[in-house]
């Protein structure tokens, strides 16, 4: 990654990754809410990666869905294989170490013939209307045009007890606390808080757990690539080992190393599309030198698949016209999920 690359809107404008206090994330008092979004709108125009503190999630429940993962990845091999990603047409399931490939950004593509696989395995889910509050119980997804909803294949109870009932109950509290942190976003992007209400009603979200084995000395094989993410915003547990670097302006990786306590976000390509590129869907990998396994909890939150992703009025001018014209949700997760796991699915 050179200075020039690192120096479009991409990158970090910063020396190290902010925290923010999410104390007042649902306050009765609306001072309180916009001084928090007026927080958020420094962080994520100059870095669009934060920690956040006070964020509400139980700690036992992030330790609880850390052990989830690491019990997952110590399955032979032929069990986790019964999961395969390559099964799936949606893009579900297990990816053995080099299994991903990296895709590089939209700035610096990486061709799929020059693709490398990466130090790392995953076991990836998605929306389940289970894993939504707001969704009485055994509701069903309505049409599915991007092929995206469902499909999820889960341990057994005899391969893995209680696996996948911890995964839903993180994922239901993830996207309860989305749902909050997208209206002082909202505010922080000048329009009503419930602006984005009526677009995150079956809300295009992913999880992943991944390990990242420690990488032999001398190895560069990288854990993860340098990418971008794709949805509106990633709440990321990165356990207790370092390995996530964020890439600054002056073309620097600077670590992003686990603070107790915290979860990561980082905004991802769609809402940065929405803000006309403002707020910073900044690039990433991961190394993991530490000498030890890695385990991280991404949680992607992105809108309804079916919904428009269009460049807010209020964020353009005549100088400043749409980055680019609106497109669908899934239309665009989709693409990016064809070229990053090459060969599966879809
Ligand atoms: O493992 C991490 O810390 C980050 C993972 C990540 O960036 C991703 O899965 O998109
Ligand atoms: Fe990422």
């Amino acid at each position: 990654m050179d200075q020039n690359q690192a120096e479009a809107s991409q990158a970090a404008n910063c020396d190290q990754i902010p925290v923010i206090d999410l104390s007042n994330l649902n306050s009765s008092n609306a001072e309180e809410r916009q001084q928090l979004a007026r927080n958020i709108y420094d962080v994520c125009t100059q870095v669009g990666f934060f920690y956040i503190k006070n964020h509400g999630i139980p700690e036992a429940m992030i330790s609880g869905i850390h052990r989830a993962a690491e019990s997952f990845f110590a399955l032979p091999e032929e069990q986790k294989m019964k999961l395969y990603i390559g099964n799936s047409q949606k893009f579900r399931g297990y990816s053995p170490i080099g299994g991903e490939k990296t895709t590089g950004t939209d700035d610096d593509p990486v061709s799929a013939e020059e693709a490398t696989g990466v130090l790392s395995e995953a076991f990836d889910v998605g929306y389940e209307t289970d894993m939504d509050f707001q969704k009485p119980p055994n509701a069903v997804i309505g049409a599915d045009p991007y092929g995206l909803y469902g499909d999820n294949q889960w341990p057994n109870g005899d391969m893995l007890a209680g696996f996948k009932e911890t995964y839903i109950q993180y994922c239901a509290r993830l996207l309860d606390f989305c749902r909050s942190l997208i209206k002082v976003i909202a505010l922080a992007l000048e329009v009503p808080e419930d602006y984005f209400d009526s677009k995150i009603r079956t809300p295009g979200v992913t999880s992943r757990m991944m390990h990242y084995p420690a990488q032999p000395v001398g190895e560069a094989r990288e854990g993860l690539g340098a990418h971008t993410d794709w949805e509106c915003f990633t709440i990321l547990s990165q356990g207790k080992v370092p390995g996530l670097q964020v890439l600054n302006h002056r073309g620097e990786w600077i670590l992003a190393p686990p603070i107790p306590g915290t979860l990561v976000v980082n905004i991802a390509d769609c809402l940065s599309t929405w803000t006309n590129k403002k707020f910073k869907s900044t690039i990433h990998r991961v190394t993991n030198i530490s000498g030890e396994e890695r385990y991280s909890i991404p949680f992607f939150f992105g809108i309804d698949y079916e919904a428009t992703v269009a460049v807010l009025d209020n964020h353009t001018s005549e100088d400043n016209p749409a980055c680019r014209p609106p497109f669908k949700a899934g239309e665009w997760v989709r693409e990016k999920m064809s070229k990053a796991y090459v060969g599966y699915g879809g």
